[in-house]
């Protein structure tokens, strides 16, 4: 199947648990809402019940007043930890069931029945998001239709009643997935722009804020769980002659070539980001001193092996770089930051293209 259909309706695998969550976060509040409001609509159709037969109204009032009872369990969330589509389906079954039911329980009731027994159908559309999610939900009430009218009503009007509940189906089911891919669309410009308030556009390293952000969650983290952190900045030695020599773009893939480097150096739980200009952060969580000296050491290593073709020939660079890991003498992450910081510098004095730790070893020699 042609790759770009296939996108229009379906997200990636690492995207369809998000988006699906996010959907049952959304509808789950809304059931509280809904639920009720269906609910007490269904009691208050025993009016039509009476305008077609008096004497039956009472009984189906009843019946009405224990389906609707039976599924407004599911209206709010209790202890039964219910999924959203699990509650979706209780409402639906036991409150298009009543609609049903009760209109089976007159004469011809199922064909006046059927506009409210499909109009039901559309709600459907609205809170399944996949195929399988809407028949699940549909299911049991069209079942219970099928059976019904089978039995109560003429051939014509069961064959009439049919068409018209398939129909209203399909349309109810084009509807649900043309609201999906809307909400597909949304989802992904959302994930598209949240990335790209968070990571700097010409590396995809996360930007100064993001970086923050995460790295103060993480020191939170290891302060209460009293774990280690370290933190390592980087600066690419002697960066403003790469710009005057080769120019600026040699500049700009030097920088991205860093920044690849770096994050194939470290782990999948660090996180790198670029701090403006050619100077970067990595943070190391669950990371010891000797670790992160280690880990520093390692992208050093590294950049210095990279080459970037450019016109005046191959061009090799490195890198300077501070380390330093969390004490309580860091209640904030600028001091901690701080640290790496001067400890950068004097790995710059003493010399460029190696480590330091900050309050510790003399920067390691190449
Ligand atoms: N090509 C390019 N250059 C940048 C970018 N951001 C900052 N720069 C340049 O990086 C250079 C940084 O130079 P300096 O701060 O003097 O430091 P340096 O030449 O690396 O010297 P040391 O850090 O002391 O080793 C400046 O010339 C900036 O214009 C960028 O995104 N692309």
């Amino acid at each position: 199947m042609d790759s770009a259909f296939t996108r229009q309706w379906s997200l990636p695998p690492e995207d369809e648990a998000t988006f699906n969550a996010q959907h049952n976060a959304m509808i789950a509040p809304m059931l509280a809402v809904l639920g009720p409001f269906f609910g007490v609509s269904i009691l208050l159709f025993t009016v039509w019940d009476y305008l077609i037969d008096p004497g039956r109204a009472g009984a189906t009032f009843l019946t009405r007043l224990l389906l609707v009872c039976a599924g407004a369990s599911a209206y709010f969330p209790t202890g039964l930890r219910w999924s959203p589509v699990q509650r979706c389906a209780m409402i639906y079954a036991t409150h298009a069931g009543a609609i049903t039911v009760t209109a089976a329980m007159l004469e011809d009731g199922l064909l006046y029945g059927l506009a409210g027994i499909t109009a039901c159908l559309f709600m459907v559309s609205a809170i399944a998001i996949r195929l399988r999610t809407f028949f699940l939900i549909i299911g049991p009430p069209a079942a219970a239709f099928f059976v019904l009218s089978s039995k109560e009503m003429t051939t014509l009007g069961f064959v009439n009643g049919a068409i018209l509940y398939t129909f209203s189906v399909v349309m109810a089911a084009i509807l649900m997935l043309a609201i999906r891919v809307f909400r597909q669309r949304a989802f992904l410009s959302e994930k598209k722009l949240l990335y790209s308030s968070r990571h700097d556009s010409m590396t995809g390293a996360c930007n100064q804020a993001y970086l923050t952000e995460l790295a103060e969650r993480e020191m939170a983290v290891a302060k209460r769980h009293a774990r280690p952190l370290a933190v390592a900045m980087l600066d690419i030695d002697h960066f403003k002659r790469v710009n005057d020599v080769y120019g600026h773009a040699v500049g700009d893939e030097v920088i991205r070539q860093l920044v690849d480097t770096c994050k194939r150096s470290i782990r999948s739980i660090d996180h790198f980001g670029r701090m403006g200009g050619e100077e970067f952060v990595c943070v190391m969580p669950e990371t010891s001193v000797q670790e992160a000296l280690t880990c520093a050491e390692r992208m050093r290593r590294n950049i210095e092996q990279v080459r970037v073709d450019t016109a005046q020939g191959v061009l090799s660079f490195t890198a300077s770089f501070g380390v330093a890991v969390l004490t309580p003498r860091h209640p904030r992450w600028s001091d901690l930051l701080s640290d790496a910081d001067t400890a950068m510098y004097r790995a710059k004095n003493t010399g460029r293209n190696r480590v330091a730790l900050a309050f510790g070893e003399p920067p390691s020699a190449r």
